[in-house]
């Protein structure tokens, strides 16, 4: 397959329509869409390497074995976090063709509606629920055979049969059910469609897996190997972008092409019409601030000329967080299986003799899920949304633009009980090595609407040096109350001296990690609220540079987000395909 990627002599120097910069998720779907007509041209240049054909990739749970490889993950580091620890986060993301579609847990999750809502309500016309759910199926390709008691999602009708293979995973862990149902008997709804923008309750998601082979569906198989053999798309591998060469013309400034680094030399890739950023949220807004399109107050102390002033460039930085501290260890006799347990051979046989028609490698998927909105778990859901009513009213003169308007809108969802406000992930996997030959579950308490808002910035004109990543975790305190409150509706504590709020405060402090969910970084909102990007995603005073990736979203979407990413692809590649119609 590697031979259907550009040679460097085949980009360098030479002019597309179009030069896509990331081949992951979002960029590789815009590059199928838009090279469909065979007069469009369009280059991408992708940092990392292809991974076609890599176990590491395709097996269900081969994302293990990529955590912290640096062929395949960044490995981004935040910088300390004062209010966490006063600890580093190391940020994964995928890196190679694909992207984070590449080295994701492979969970394929619909928001609910009111976050989709949410960009066309803060200003962003024709995003919103109805238009995600059309543009999302045209990702989709159910096989809905495969259930588990009574769990089931809804057939979507008429199926779609868009590139990404998506089933039910072969192998859950068999912890998933019991747990649903111990909620099921605390009042907590079992749902039974939770991709029709209604998320709470407790369910069992779908994954993106291929059942015929039990492999990883993503941007990769579903939308650039359909896509090779065309000659009008042109794929260069291991091509480092540094920046985005533009003009001033007149008052806006134009992007002509991409500067990037290929086996040591600099090179040069033309755009006749446009650049897209689809580096992902770290990569993107560095990438824009090392092109001079950022705040002047960061550009100028670096010596960068300033070609755009644009604040809004890498604020409004948005995380889901996790508390780590509840795992388990299984009783034997339950047929509890951790993907530690599917490595031993005698409990692979014995998997296949009770399940013969199970296909390709055995691995474990992460498969239950529950939503909950806040006055499901907290006794002071009035409490906490009075406050943060107080708090919005005193300190609304002081926040950057747009923010009020974003608080009312989370204050508004926070008030609803169809909105969710944490998640609880059933999590069968251990990476501790000590624990390889044991059942390990862990709980997930889940933040899924931070009220915090972080910054990624450029601190060198170096385009390798990693951008100050600061999420400013728990900056708002209710974030805290909020994970505090979702943990107790476990009924575990942490740990033997964890018993007081204060001591479970203190064990999340030390206890947390990312969910690999960053938001807002290159936010679509109107200019005067704090906006990089247009409804159509072109940043703010240039002619032709968009951003289609997860950067854009204003306000951090409760689930998971690779849905999120393809459908937002499918829209723009949409949208651009009608600027030029
Ligand atoms: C560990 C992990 C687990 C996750 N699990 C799930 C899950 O189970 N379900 C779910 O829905 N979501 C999950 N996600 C999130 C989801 O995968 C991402 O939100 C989504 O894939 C992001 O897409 P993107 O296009 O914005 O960025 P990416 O897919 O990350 O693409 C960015 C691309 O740009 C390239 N790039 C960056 N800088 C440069 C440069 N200078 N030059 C050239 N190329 C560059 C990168 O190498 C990468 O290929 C997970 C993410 C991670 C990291």
């Amino acid at each position: 397959m590697e031979h259907k990627l550009a040679k460097i002599d085949a980009v360098s120097g030479k002019t597309f329509d179009f030069v896509i910069i990331g081949g992951g998720t979002a960029g590789l779907v815009l590059a199928a869409r838009l090279t469909e007509d065979p007069k469009v041209s369009v280059a991408v240049l992708e940092a990392g390497k292809p991974h076609f054909d890599d176990p590491l990739v395709l097996t269900v749970d081969g994302w293990m074995r990529q955590f912290m490889n640096p062929e395949y993950d960044w490995g981004f580091p935040t910088v300390p976090q004062v209010n966490a620890g006063n600890k580093p986060f190391l940020w994964s993301r995928g890196k190679g063709l694909g992207g984070s579609s590449a080295m994701n847990f492979l969970l394929w999750t619909k928001p609910q509606r009111e976050d989709i809502d949410a960009f066309e309500a803060l200003g962003s016309p024709g995003w919103n629920w109805e238009r995600f759910q059309e543009y999302s199926k045209k990702s989709e390709k159910f096989y809905l055979r495969v259930q588990e008691g009574s769990l089931k999602v809804a057939d979507h009708s008429p199926i779609p049969t868009g590139p990404l293979p998506i089933s039910f995973a072969r192998t859950s862990s068999g912890a998933e059910y019991p747990f649903q149902k111990s909620l099921e008997s605390n009042g907590i709804k079992i749902v039974t469609d939770p991709m029709s923008g209604e998320t709470v309750g407790t369910w069992k998601s779908v994954s993106v897996i291929d059942p015929e082979t039990n492999t990883r569906s993503y941007a990769t198989t579903g939308y650039l190997l359909p896509a090779l053999d065309r000659p009008n798309l042109h794929v260069l591998t291991e091509a480092y972008v540094s920046k985005i060469i533009t003009s001033k013309n007149g008052g806006e400034v134009v992007a002509s092409g991409v500067e990037f680094e290929y086996a040591g030399a600099t090179h040069r890739v033309d755009a006749g019409k446009e650049v897209i950023l689809s580096a992902g949220a770290i990569k993107s807004p560095q990438i824009l601030e090392l092109s001079g399109i950022g705040d002047k107050a960061i550009l100028e102390p670096l010596g960068v000329p300033v070609q755009v002033d644009l604040p809004s460039v890498g604020t409004n930085v948005q995380e889901h967080l996790t508390h780590n501290g509840l795992a388990f260890l299984m009783q034997d006799g339950h047929n509890i299986a951790t993907s530690d347990l599917l490595r031993d051979a005698a409990f692979q046989s014995k998997l296949l003799e009770a399940n013969p028609d199970l296909k390709g490698p055995l691995s474990v998927a992460l498969s239950g899920l529950t939503f909950l909105p806040l006055q499901s778990f907290s006794d002071r859901a009035s409490e906490i949304i009075d406050q943060l009513s107080a708090k919005i009213e005193k300190e609304a003169d002081s926040y950057p633009p747009g923010l009020k308007e974003q608080y009312e809108y989370q204050l508004k969802c926070l008030k609803d009980e169809k909105v969710p406000e944490a998640e609880i992930i059933v999590f069968p996997f251990s990476f501790d090595p000590n624990v390889a030959d044991k059942p390990f579950i862990a709980l997930l308490p889940t933040l899924v609407h931070p009220w915090s808002r972080g910054t990624i910035h450029i601190s060198s004109t170096d385009p390798k040096a990693i951008p100050i990543i600061d999420p400013r975790y728990f900056d708002v305190e209710t974030d805290l109350e909020i994970l505090l409150d979702d943990i107790s509706i476990t009924e575990v504590a942490p740990g033997p001296n964890v018993a007081t709020d204060d001591q479970i405060r203190e064990h999340i402090r030390q206890n947390l990690t990312t969910v690999w969910h960053t938001v807002g970084s290159l936010s679509m909102l109107p200019k005067d609220k704090g906006g990089a990007v247009d409804p159509k995603l072109k940043v703010y005073g240039t002619k032709n540079i968009r951003v289609v990736d997860l950067s854009v979203i204003p306000i951090e979407i409760a689930v998971h987000t690779q849905a999120a990413v393809y459908a937002i692809a499918e829209q723009a590649a949409d949208v651009i395909k009608a600027d030029y119609a």
